[in-house]
């Protein structure tokens, strides 16, 4: 493969400002790819186990870096670390003076966010959504406005709120996990902080550049900082990627603005299908048994939670709660669970048909793009699992 070319000369000053604070990149190097932004390819052969990048702690930013202390933002209860970083970044965006203004210079455009992102996308396009996708938004929506609400008084303007949504989605798509807060400061020794896991975040340099796939490269830290090491071999030219985690590809949607062709961790939830159907009581059984909702299904299987739930639905509670104890192996009314998995496939199916002539009428562009390769996605599963359970 040939080696691409650098993606642009703030890319190089980019690369060379990261070296300078104790960045190592060895054998890899950012470059455009079609339909992913910038991504990292080899410029050699890797072998499995190369270190490709090391990020010292002090090169990250986080909320420990001096300047974003002194930024002085409310850092009480309610404010968030993702809240807080957006922020600062807002602070920082009119001036020219700031250190790391060569780093911000290589992130996507507030229009190329706008175009991927289902935060930033018109009502009736968030409508198209399927519904465990709009439900996800929604909670992302509400995490977003929290922050903006506590915030915006803090900011140079408190009515640009898109100029803080572009932030808050430059920290929610390029940190990482970072659960050492302290380890920038001067005390080497200091405890790691409880902090809950969606708090967890530094923006590391060059890192950021590395696209998702459903298996990728190692990323580990310590508190001295990050490493990516290769799970594979690479040959020169070859994209290589991280996994930002086993992410289906409706989480990836809302969280990051792409589905994957192929993604092993991905299935479609029947919930539209299943929870409407269930009485009060059915509804409270899986309630108090943490079995509500997300009912995952593959083209080759359901998960044990659709199978728990369909035996509520089908079966008297004493059957169904012999079963989601494990007491039962419900193999006996197997065949009726499957007959009536076929028909909560069909029945999403035609439900589904109304969505897909929504996303239709909608303006051609990326959105609309995104919309239908994941409707398609959830009919091959649909359809999949249909001729499996009829097989
Ligand atoms: C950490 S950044 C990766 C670098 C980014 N592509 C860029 O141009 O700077 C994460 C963003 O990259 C894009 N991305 C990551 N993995 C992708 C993939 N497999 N396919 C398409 N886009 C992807 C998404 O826009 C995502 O929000």
């Amino acid at each position: 493969m040939p080696l691409p070319a650098s993606p642009g000369p703030e890319h190089d000053a980019f690369i060379a400002w990261a070296q300078a604070r104790g960045v190592t990149i060895n054998g890899v190097a950012p470059a455009r790819l079609p339909g992913r932004g910038l991504g990292v390819v080899a410029t050699r052969e890797v072998k499995e186990g190369d270190v490709l990048v090391s990020v010292p702690a002090n090169a990250l930013l986080t909320i420990e870096t001096k300047h974003v202390k002194d930024a002085a933002l409310p850092a009480g209860e309610d404010s968030t670390v993702h809240g807080r970083l957006a922020a600062y970044l807002t602070v920082m965006h009119a001036d020219d003076e700031v250190e790391w203004d060569v780093w911000r210079r290589v992130w996507p455009s507030r229009e190329s966010f706008e175009e991927s992102m289902p935060l930033c996308w018109e009502e009736r396009e968030k409508d198209c959504l399927p519904a465990p996708a709009r439900d996800h938004l929604a909670k992302q929506e509400a995490k977003l406005d929290a922050d903006w609400q506590l915030l915006r008084d803090h900011l140079p303007d408190p009515s640009d709120r898109r100029l803080y949504t572009y932030y808050w989605m430059i920290v929610n798509t390029r940190t990482f996990f970072w659960d050492y807060p302290t380890s920038t400061s001067s005390k080497p020794r200091a405890k790691k902080r409880k902090l809950v896991p969606d708090d967890c975040m530094a923006l590391c340099p060059f890192m950021e550049y590395f696209n998702h796939a459903d298996e990728g490269c190692t990323v580990a830290h310590t508190k001295a900082g990050f490493t990516i090491t290769s799970h594979r071999a690479y040959s020169p030219g070859e994209e290589i990627h991280v996994s930002y985690g086993a992410h289906t590809n409706e989480f990836l949607l809302v969280e990051y603005g792409f589905v994957l062709a192929a993604n092993k961790w991905d299935d479609v939830r029947l919930d539209p299908v299943i929870l409407p159907k269930l009485n009060t009581a059915q509804t409270e059984l899986l309630r108090t048994n943490g079995f509500l909702g997300d009912y995952a299904v593959t083209p080759d299987e359901c998960c044990h939670r659709t199978q728990v739930a369909v035996r509520a639905l089908l079966l008297s509670k004493g059957r169904a709660e012999g079963f989601l104890m494990g007491l039962d192996s419900g193999e006996k009314e197997q065949e009726q669970v499957d007959a009536f998995l076929v028909e909560c496939a069909e029945e999403y199916l035609k439900m589904m048909a109304e969505k897909e002539q929504k996303v239709e009428r909608l303006d051609e562009g990326e959105r609309k793009s995104a919309l239908q390769r994941r409707w398609t996605q959830v009919r091959q599963v649909l359809e999949g699992l249909r001729a499996t359970l009829t097989r």
